[in-house]
Parts: structure tokens; C-alpha cells; sequence
């Protein structure tokens, strides 16, 4: 599913438009849409706040839907029919043909259902100061709320509240959503989210929606007629003696990821792994943290996997390590994680290498202000490198593509989460899969499994290790 900005929604109106589809035919058919979902809410009566522009014109046909169909509905103007749009120009006459009632800002109070149809993809900055006071003054009112296109007062470009917002019930959009949409804190007013169709006309778009479709597309099939190289080896370098557990997560999520050999070495002893899985081939290199002259002894470990994961617990102590792994491994997939991070500030990496920031990581590497999903496409094309931001919507880019994974929640808000995805995602690239491929892959397995395990045993309880032994049940719903 395509995840679009506000200007390819305007390009995209206007493609279908020239195709020779009326602007007030979409109108009409986002009303009916809207008219629909109302209709099976059985409202007493319904009140339309209605902006000048073409948000407006939705909200107010629909109003002239369920008037004409029966339902007590009027409409407030916010504004004169001297500022309004064109569309929303025609909605007027056409809605004082069916007499539909405008009413003044005293009445809005007593309606059972608002539609807010102030303000949709056409929101310029920050909320006028009035138009602030007149949300402030529907979110008050104790009705239900339902939301044209998007909540008034968000940005559909990248989900920020500007200034305040329409907390709405029901959003309804159109044709495909915004990446408003699906980021916070505009989750928190859009309630629930219902697309409906237009007559649209449809193209390709860059921004995609993590799903299970897309997923099965990428995941990497096993064959009978097979062995332990067919599906490839991870080497980890992860872990120190401040953190000895983030290792053991790492090679956990690699080996039940279905790779073929995973090696783990670590700085520090933490030979429990042989313990916890057996299958890890394991190398301590019996110090504190790793430094670049430990490169001479792991070389030939290094040289036989096809991605490398480094990162998860290796504390800043490491960073010329790192580097000279990221400069003299050209050939192989890198996967650079957590305390890694420090390494490639001012550094060109690759279309090879993948790096797994949260947003207190970024700082580890830019002095950048990184927040949308531009500044994260613009960073991977600066960096020349994949990156999986991982936030609460997760944004998947190679600066070309994006995908945003919404399943994330705080059942992930637990140290040892990342050091898990990290080693799934390497597991994945190991299989054969791309370093884009195993973020979607790994963050869709990793967050659905936990989405449903919260369920019975609560976000609190979760652990990473406790959706690790589940991931299997996400796993079979794919292959
Ligand atoms: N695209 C499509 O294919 C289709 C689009 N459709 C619909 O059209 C909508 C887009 O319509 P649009 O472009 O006319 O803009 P729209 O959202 O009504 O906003 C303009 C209003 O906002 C106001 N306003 C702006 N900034 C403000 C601020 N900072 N603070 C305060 N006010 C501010 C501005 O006021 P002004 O600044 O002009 O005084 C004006 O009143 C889209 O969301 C969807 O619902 C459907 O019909 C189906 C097909
Ligand atoms: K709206």
C-alpha cells in the first residue's frame, strides 16, 4: 500500500482530473463515502465545520447527503463564500438548493456527530490563532467525531500538531494515506483510520506500508534440496564486558532467523551462548572490548560470512574498530548497530551497509536536526547507506524507496529489542535477502509477534527473548 505526501495527492488529483474526471465528482464520491459511515453510526443530528477550501466541499455534501436521505444535518461556514474555493463555491449553491441550514458558532454544541471538514491536505503552517480557539472549542464538545481526510490541525507531510489538532473518532481519507497518517503524534487524534476508494488514477509511488503481503514477497523460501551454505553465515562482533547480553540476543534472532551458520565472537567471555544454542560457533577474545589489532585474528572468520552485524554492546571504546571493519570489508553486507554508530560520523558508507538508529542514536553520528521521514531519505542519500529508523512508526529507506512499519508499541520499549532485530535482520541478509528486504522482513516478524504476545501477557511482561521463541508463529503465517 503506497504511503502518500500532500503534494502527490495534489498531483495525483490532478492527473485523475485531466483524465477527464471532474473535481466534483471525487467530491462526491468522498461524500458518499463519508455519507456511508455516518448513516451506520444512526445519528440524531449532524453538524458539518466546514473551512473555505475543498475540505470544506466534503464535509458539506455530506451533510446535503444525509439531509437529502433523511438525517437532521446542518453546517457552519467557517469563513465567507467570498474566500471559498471553487469546490467548495459549488457545494454552497448546491447545498441551498436542498436547503441545507447554515448555522451560527453558537449552535455547533448541539449535534450528536461533528464533522470536521476545516482543514484537510490544503493546511499551510501553523494554526491561525482563531483557528486554534475553534478546535479548542470542538474538542470540548462531548459528541462523536469524525475527521475529513485528516484531523484538522495536522500536517499531512509528517504528523506534527501544528499548534492543536482535531481530536477526532473516525478519520475517513481517500484513495491512499498520508504519511500524517501513520506517524505520532497524529495517531493519538486520528481515532480509527478508514480509507475509502476514489476514482483516482493509479500510479507507482516510492512510499510503501510494511504488510504481510509485502512481506511474503520477500521472505526467503527454504528448499528441501538443501544445506547449511545455502543459506549463508552471519559473523557477529558484538558485546564487552559492560554489556554481555547484548551478544547472546544478537545470535539468538540470527540463528532462529533460519540462517545458515552464525558465528558469534566477543570481546568478553560470554560462552553461555553454547548453553542457550549450540549451533553458534563461539569466540571470545578473552578482553574488555575490541580494538582494531583484534582484525588480524578474526580475519578469516570475517572473510567466510557474507554479513557481518556490529554493534549491539560493543561500547564506544570500539570505534576504530568499526571503522576498519566498515573500510576493509568491501564486499560483504554490514549491518552497523547501537554503539557502532559512532563510527560513521563524517564517514561515506555504502549501498552494502545498513544502520539501525533510534532517535537518541542520531547524535551518535550528525549534528543534524533528523525527524521526517525527508531528513531521514536525505540522510541515507548523504550517508549512501540503507537505514532502519527505528521509531515508534519504523521508516525503511535507501533513499529511492521508504517503507514505514507501523506495528510497533511499547511492548518494544525494552533494552535488548534492537540487539534482537539487528541479528534477525542479519539472519535474513545471510538467507540471500537484501539489506532492505531483511528490515521489512525483521521489524514485520519481530512487531507482529510482539503485537499479539501483548495481548495475553501485557507490554509490561514482555521480553525480547519471550517474542524470539514466538517468532516462529509470525514466521509460519509466511511461508
Ligand atoms: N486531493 C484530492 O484529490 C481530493 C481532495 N479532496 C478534499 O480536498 C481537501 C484539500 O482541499 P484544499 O486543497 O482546498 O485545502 P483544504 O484542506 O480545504 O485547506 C484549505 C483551508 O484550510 C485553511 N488553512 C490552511 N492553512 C491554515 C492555517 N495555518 N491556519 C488556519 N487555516 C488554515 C484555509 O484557510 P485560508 O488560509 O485560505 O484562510 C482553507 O480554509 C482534501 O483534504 C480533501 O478533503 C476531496 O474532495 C477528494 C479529492
Ligand atoms: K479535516
Amino acid at each position: 500500500m503506497y504511503i502518500l505526501d500532500s503534494e502527490e495527492i495534489k498531483r495525483t488529483d490532478l492527473k485523475t482530473i485531466q483524465t477527464g474526471i471532474k473535481e466534483e465528482t471525487l467530491m462526491e464520491q468522498a461524500a458518499f463515502s463519508i455519507y456511508q459511515i455516518i448513516k451506520d453510526l444512526n445519528p440524531k443530528k449532524v453538524i458539518a465545520i466546514c473551512g473555505t477550501g475543498n475540505n470544506g466541499g466534503d464535509a458539506l455534501a455530506t451533510i446535503r447527503l444525509l439531509k437529502n436521505f433523511g438525517i437532521k444535518a446542518d453546517a457552519y461556514l467557517n469563513g465567507t463564500y467570498e474566500k471559498c474555493s471553487l469546490g467548495m463555491k459549488k457545494q454552497i449553491e448546491i447545498a441551498k438548493n436542498y436547503n441545507v441550514n447554515f448555522v451560527g458558532i453558537e449552535s455547533i454544541g448541539d449535534y450528536d456527530i461533528i464533522i470536521d471538514g476545516l482543514i484537510g491536505n490544503g493546511l499551510k503552517g501553523e494554526l491561525r490563532e482563531d483557528t486554534k480557539i475553534l478546535i479548542d472549542k470542538l474538542n470540548n464538545i462531548n459528541c462523536k467525531k469524525i475527521s475529513v481526510d485528516i484531523p484538522s490541525g495536522i500536517c499531512s507531510d509528517t504528523g506534527e500538531i501544528m499548534g492543536d489538532a482535531f481530536k477526532a473518532d473516525i478519520t475517513i481519507t481517500f484513495g491512499y494515506l498520508k504519511i500524517g497518517h501513520i506517524m505520532y503524534p497524529a495517531i493519538d487524534y486520528i481515532g480509527n483510520l478508514k480509507l475509502v476508494e476514489l476514482s483516482f488514477f493509479k500510479e507507482r509511488y516510492t512510499r510503501k506500508l510494511v504488510n504481510e503481503e509485502q512481506v511474503k514477497n520477500f521472505f526467503p523460501l527454504r528448499k528441501e534440496n538443501s544445506n547449511k551454505f545455502t543459506y549463508g553465515k552471519v559473523c557477529i562482533l558484538a558485546g564487552s564486558v559492560q554489556y554481555p547480553g547484548a551478544s547472546v540476543l544478537t545470535a539468538l534472532g540470527a540463528i532462529k532467523s533460519g540462517a545458515g551458520m552464525v558465528q558469534l565472537i566477543t570481546p568478553n567471555r560470554t560462552e553461555s551462548i553454547i548453553n542457550i544454542e549450540p549451533s553458534v560457533i563461539y569466540r571470545s577474545l578473552d578482553k574488555d572490548y575490541f580494538e582494531k589489532e583484534d582484525l588480524e585474528i578474526i580475519n578469516k572468520d570475517l572473510k567466510a560470512a557474507n554479513t557481518i552485524i556490529i554493534g549491539p554492546g560493543i561500547t564506544k571504546n570500539s570505534i576504530e574498530f568499526v571503522n576498519e571493519i566498515i573500510d576493509n570489508y568491501t564486499e560483504k553486507k554490514i549491518i552497523l548497530d547501537a554503539d557502532a554508530l559512532y563510527a560513521i560520523k563524517n564517514k561515506k558508507l555504502r549501498k552494502n551497509i545498513l544502520i539501525t538508529p533510534h532517535p537518541g542514536e542520531i547524535k551518535k553520528f550528525t549534528d543534524q536536526k533528523i525527524k521526517t521521514v525527508y531528513e531521514i531519505e536525505e540522510l541515507s542519500k548523504n550517508l549512501n547507506c540503507n537505514i532502519l529508523y527505528k521509531n515508534s512508526t519504523n521508516i525503511i529507506t535507501d533513499s529511492q524507496n521508504t517503507y514505514f512499519n507501523v506495528l510497533g508499541g511499547s511492548f518494544l520499549s525494552k533494552g535488548g529489542t534492537g540487539d534482537l532485530l539487528s541479528g534477525l535482520i542479519g539472519g535474513f541478509s545471510a538467507q540471500g535477502c537484501n539489506l532492505m528486504e531483511s528490515s521489512i522482513i525483521s521489524t514485520y516478524i519481530l512487531y507482529k509477534t510482539g503485537r499479539k504476545l501483548q495481548e495475553e501477557y501485557t507490554s509490561n511482561y514482555m521480553t525480547p527473548i519471550l517474542i524470539l521463541n514466538n517468532i516462529y508463529k509470525t514466521i509460519k503465517e509466511l511461508i
